[in-house]
């Protein structure tokens, strides 16, 4: 890093060499900005292997754009008021293995403010809302880790509440120490560093002591415990480079030359070799700085292959320490509590520690040592004792061997048990759970088949601290008529439709064929769907706005744009996962539109309008626009389903953004949601926004169409249909509607999309081709495709994945697009063929395709 001059006398001839080592978690984060998930780019599969090989390899990893600037600030906020309204103490320096020794506090060795919280503590004048939000963030992260190969984290079982800190910025520090000297169940140290405005010269900077196995190529040897004698040198170097006070030469030090910038805001300050070098009782030291960064995530190795202390902090300095602690130790730690022995030793070392502040920095400020039976906070995990949680009502909880609490839950009267599932809300509890089917907070466990006719149970590894929710579900597992929920729950919950299956593709086609197990996308009722910021309403006489979407190559195109037509350009837009999972539908759709090939058939259609007066069925006179006597685009989801495009139309205002995207279609839009995978299906049309209306239909898309009038626009769109897929079964039950509709709407666009190109887009061109449909849009990767991917069964893990490896079966909602409008000259019925001998066409033309794409795969056929 290009940092200030210090004080120091120690040279760095090689200061520019940049190796390159420090790239590629950069290059990384850069290549998924530009893919519109900067937010999460640390959490793509090739980010989470990159970052672990740096943690085992190296013990220390540091994360940029961890948090997002407005998380950072707000959480820095929340914790200036935590400090300004008196919550947070004088840091404690503390002994003992379960925290429960002799504990002191001396500015000049720790001068940091400490306070532990969850984010649910109630204090006056804070409002936490970020916290709990970043430590949730830091749990995925350290359990997606924990999940790599070869990870040491794989044994994290629980962690600290987060410690709070801030330095005041009178040149507090916190002197070099180790975390976990002693086995106190430290396994991971997590800093968040929360100061976007640091400077050069600002101080605060984490330096990192490490010490080298061998003498000789630094880079060939590798890191390992440091001891006393080693950081001693160090410690040497450490007077003169922070206080300059010393000056004069450095030979006396012995400093090997390679101090270099590692990434911004990281520097390799210099290695120290060891003294008398071969044979030599001390080990070289790496010295590295680490500026405290707003959005940083510093990682490391809680034990002695990490020692750090904070520098002086010339400006006020915020972070955020966990802790994440090794099952095995922190309960042998809490089982063991000091003995008188090793007491008096703690007593003795923090003496020596004194002195040693005293004479090395000409420390002044007094030591406060006293005596703490426990260390409030800190120690979360109680090892010992296990507080059953408290679940509802009819439910039962008990533990088990192993850390294992079976949680019962008696089924809803006349439920029939391999109908259903049930649903664990774990975003309650503090600790780290693992449990079948967990995502996010959530655990959804498919009961199996023969299970108990009178109950289930579910079993969670880890202590629950608090109260856990738990909801039964039954999940539709085929075309069913509408399930009832059944729900379990206190306070009963709002009534919403089934447990979504684990896929995003409707259920007709995707349960069984399409691409596996896994699915696209998988929503809850806790599903965290971001609220996008109000578009102001249009002032009367102005031309309509809108995002012109036709050339966007990705997600960036239309969130920049969408937050600027809010006017809230100056904010930086947050959108969770999900949201883009949801957003990907509606926007797809507005790209649509905006499509010359769309939008000038459905000018075409809208010039064959007949005024109200002439029309004989007024029903779509009064949807989408809401001005009296305008007809819409009646646009038809065909295939919608009550897990996908109907959740979204029930749970989320994003439909809207059809609209806010493209300039509207004159007479507005009408949304009407139609297959068998609806629920609640009422038929009655609703307002969504001033220019659209939504509708839902349980029938097919023939007999819907069949009631549209031929003068009103029609567009049809097919979400992930998976026609293309299964070898030919889905694309015979689409068949009827699609020829159907293509013959008898030849003006209608019809838009589709497809979740992989290895089987479904494949197949599906291949089923358009043999019916001789007219391209109107050619085949393209969707710029607005949605975020997660999911890998296909038999293909390592099956489940959300962030992106799909070369020859894996991968499926992502909308990552294809395309439209066709009736059939090509010469094609389709005008070439003499029956609607049956087209259906029959389309079955084989797909059962080909999907042999075709396995065996480009190599996969067997299914
Ligand atoms: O805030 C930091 O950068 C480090 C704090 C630290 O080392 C500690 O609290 O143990
Ligand atoms: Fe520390």
């Amino acid at each position: 890093m290009a940092r200030k001059q210090k004080a120091t006398e120690v040279r760095h001839p090689s200061s520019d060499v940049d190796d390159g080592v420090g790239d590629k978690l950069f290059f990384l984060r850069t290549k998924y900005s530009l893919l519109g998930k900067a937010e999460w780019w640390w959490l793509m599969d090739d980010s989470l292997a990159e970052i672990n090989a740096r943690l085992e390899s190296e013990h220390f990893v540091v994360i940029d754009g961890f948090l997002t600037g407005a998380h950072t600030r707000s959480l820095r906020d929340e914790i200036r008021d935590a400090h300004e309204h008196g919550h947070l103490a004088p840091g404690v320096l503390a002994g003992g293995k379960a925290g429960d020794a002799t504990q002191y506090t001396m500015r000049d060795v720790r001068g940091d403010h400490v306070g532990w919280f969850d984010g649910t503590e109630r204090l006056e004048g804070v409002q936490w809302d970020t916290l709990p939000t970043a430590m949730k963030r830091a749990d995925t992260l350290v359990n997606q880790l924990g999940a790599q190969p070869r990870s040491e984290l794989a044994t994290v079982s629980s962690r600290s509440k987060a410690m709070c800190t801030v330095y005041p910025g009178d040149d507090a520090r916190y002197v070099r120490h180790v975390d976990n000297p002693d086995g106190n169940g430290r396994l991971l140290t997590a800093l968040l560093y929360l100061n976007p405005e640091w400077e050069e010269g600002d101080g605060g900077e984490l330096r990192v002591f490490r010490c080298l196995s061998g003498s000789g190529e630094a880079a060939a040897a590798g890191f390992v415990d440091c001891d006393g004698k080693s950081l001693e040198s160090a410690d040497s170097f450490d007077t003169r480079v922070k206080s300059g006070h010393l000056g004069g030469a450095t030979d006396e030090f012995n400093v090997a030359v390679d101090a270099r910038d590692v990434a911004e805001g990281v520097r390799d300050v210099a290695t120290l070799r060891g003294a008398g070098e071969n044979g030599s009782t001390t080990k070289p030291v790496r010295l590295t700085d680490v500026a405290p960064l707003g959005g940083r995530v510093v990682l490391f190795k809680s034990d002695a292959r990490v020692p750090h202390e904070v520098l002086a902090a010339h400006a006020p300095r915020y972070a955020v320490t966990l802790w994440y602690f090794d099952k095995s130790e922190v309960t042998a730690a809490r089982a063991a509590p000091l003995s008188e022995a090793e007491r008096k030793e703690q007593e003795e070392k923090i003496a020596r520690e004194i002195e040693f502040m005293r004479l090395k920095h000409g420390a002044t400020s007094e030591p406060e040592v006293r005596i703490r039976d426990s260390q409030e906070g800190e120690w979360r995990d109680t090892g010992t004792t296990r507080p059953t949680p408290d679940v509802p009502g009819q439910c039962s909880a008990a533990w088990e061997d192993g850390d294992v609490i079976a949680i019962t839950v008696p089924l809803p009267a006349g439920t029939c048990a391999a109908d259903c599932g049930v649903e664990v809300d774990t975003s309650s509890s503090t600790l780290i759970i693992e449990a079948p089917g967990l995502e996010g907070n959530v655990a959804r466990v498919k009961l199996p088949e023969g299970a108990d006719e009178d109950s289930i149970s579910v079993k969670l590894s880890k202590k629950p601290t608090r109260a856990l929710v738990v909801r039964v579900r039954c999940e539709p597992l085929a075309v069913l008529p509408t399930p009832t929920p059944h729900t379990v729950e206190s306070p009963p919950p709002e009534p919403e439709p089934d447990l979504p299956p684990r896929t995003g593709v409707p259920a007709t086609s995707a349960a069984k064929d399409c691409v596996g197990v896994g699915g696209t996308l998988s929503w809850s009722s806790s599903t965290d769907f971001s609220t996008l910021p109000s578009v102001p309403p249009r002032e009367p006489g102005t031309a309509p706005r809108g995002i012109d979407l036709r050339d966007a190559s990705d997600w960036e195109d239309f969130i920049q744009t969408r937050w600027a037509l809010a006017g809230k350009e100056d904010e930086q837009p947050v959108l969770t996962p999900h949201a883009l999972d949801g957003l990907s539908f509606p926007v797809t759709l507005a790209w649509s539109l905006q499509q010359p090939g769309v939008s000038e058939a459905l000018a075409a259609a809208r010039k064959k309008t007949r005024t109200d007066a002439t029309r004989t069925d007024a029903t779509f006179a009064n949807l989408g626009d809401e001005t009296a006597g305008t007809t819409p685009v009646v646009v038809v989801i065909a295939g919608a389903s009550s897990f996908t495009e109907q959740y979204l139309l029930d749970r989320t205002r994003y439909w809207e953004e059809v609209t806010v995207a493209a300039p509207q279609p004159a007479g507005g839009i009408h949304l009407a949601f139609v297959g068998p995978d609806v629920v609640a299906a009422s038929g009655e049309a609703k307002r969504l926004s001033p220019t659209i209306t939504a509708s839902v239909h349980r029938e097919t898309v023939r007999d819907y169409t069949a009631r549209v009038p031929n003068d009103v626009p029609l567009m049809i769109v097919g979400f992930n249909t998976g026609m293309g897929g299964g070898g030919g079964a889905l694309a015979r039950g689409w068949a009827p509607d699609l020829v159907e509709t293509l013959s008898r709407r030849p003006d209608a666009p019809a838009v589709f999309t497809a979740a992989n190109d290895y089987a479904d887009l494949r197949g599906e061109l291949a089923v358009f081709k043999a019916l001789g449909a007219r391209f109107i849009v050619d085949p393209r990767a969707n710029p607005f495709r949605a975020f997660t991917h999911t890998i296909g069964e038999g293909e390592g893990e099956p489940g959300v994945r962030s992106a799909p490896r070369q020859g894996e079966k991968w499926s992502c909602a909308n990552a294809f697009v395309y439209a066709v409008q009736g059939f090509a000259k010469g094609k389709g019925p005008s070439a003499g063929l029956t609607d049956e001998q087209l259906c029959t066409l389309a079955a084989k033309a797909a059962e080909r395709a999907a042999g075709a794409a396995w065996d480009a795969l190599g996969m067997r056929r299914s």
